[in-house]
């Protein structure tokens, strides 16, 4: 297996940060017509405050579900979600959260800045201050001259900066994000990439960002939870010792971001095979250890694949 990276802790941020957020316990079995489906066996980790993480997992490990429960959106079998001391059991007040689905989570008639300002009305901050909210994250996201126009009139990539103008209006304490710019062409999803981290350096706030796309987590995040296949537990917490300015040309060209999309690449391929952190930690089976070594050199291949 690669040595790549630092010792990463078990599962959590480092001990000096204070914890915002606590998964605990969290379990999720649906109901269906063919049966229980056991989605989430076991997730527990904490985010720090100000930390900006990423969650990554192989396709179906369960990513939307846990967004679901973390957001209040959908209660878990067993388990609890705690957010700054208070156990989650709707949507949170200090919470926003941005989606994939740009297009559908605009008001088509409202203007960019009444879709901006909407949730601001909602939750009664007043008008002078709304307005100053309003035309700062505008300001952030660079849509500024855009305020009179309608989500429409704008390409995909700007109506996803309005998504995101409109959650850092409302100054959350977190922000979740669900793979807000799978939709979005490459040079965008760059720009919006340096656009998170930027928003996150100069605001503070603690950032959980789901995406499928391993090279945007190791660019983007401070650390990366990678979820095992589902039944879902935490398969690997990986610490991104970066340094804190990026860039997309420079950063992305450094031995240490090959190593680390290298690992976390290697860890996916082990979630898929159905190797967990426990069998790996406490040795396997003859058989499980023919399909880890298969895993492997699978991951290997693939990467030669995938690596440009
Ligand atoms: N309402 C539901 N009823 C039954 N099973 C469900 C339901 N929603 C999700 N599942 C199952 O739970 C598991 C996790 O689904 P989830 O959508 O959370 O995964 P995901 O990681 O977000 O997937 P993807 O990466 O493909 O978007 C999958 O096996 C899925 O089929």
């Amino acid at each position: 297996m690669s040595d790549t990276t630092q010792p990463t802790s078990p599962v959590g941020p480092r001990p000096e940060r204070e914890v915002l957020l606590s998964v605990r316990d969290v379990r999720k079995v649906y109901a269906s017509d063919a049966g229980p489906v056991e989605a989430v066996r076991n997730l527990t980790f904490d985010v720090a405050r100000g930390e900006l993480a990423c969650i990554v997992g192989p396709s179906g490990a369960g990513k939307t579900t846990l967004l679901k429960i973390i957001s209040g959106l959908l209660e878990p079998t067993s388990g609890e979600v705690i957010l700054e001391g208070e156990r989650v059991t709707g949507p949170p007040r200090t919470m926003a959260v941005v989606f994939q689905e740009y297009g559908r989570s605009l008001f088509p008639w409202l203007t960019v800045h009444g879709n901006v300002e909407l949730p601001l009305k909602n939750a009664r901050v007043p008008a002078a201050e709304r307005e100053r909210r309003v035309a700062a994250a505008l300001e952030a996201v660079g849509l500024a001259h855009a305020h009179k126009r309608y989500p429409w009139q704008l390409s995909g990539g700007m109506q996803q900066r309005v998504a995101i103008a409109r959650a850092v209006a409302y100054e959350p304490h977190v922000l979740l994000m669900d793979e807000p710019f799978a939709a979005v062409d490459a040079q965008t999803r760059a720009d919006l990439e340096d656009l998170v981290r930027d928003i996150w350096q100069r605001l503070g706030v603690t950032v959980l960002f789901v995406t499928h796309d391993i090279d945007e987590s190791v660019y983007l995040a401070e650390r990366v939870i990678v979820l095992s296949s589902s039944p879902t537990v935490v398969q690997e917490d990986v610490h991104i010792d970066l340094p804190a300015q990026r860039s997309q040309l420079e950063t992305r060209s450094t031995a240490r971001f090959a190593e680390l999309r290298h690992h976390i690449y290697e860890q996916i391929q082990l979630a898929k095979a159905g190797i967990v952190p426990a069998q790996i930690a406490h040795g396997v089976s003859a058989d499980n250890l023919d399909t880890k070594e298969t895993a492997m050199s699978q991951s290997e291949t693939e990467l030669e694949q995938v690596t440009p």
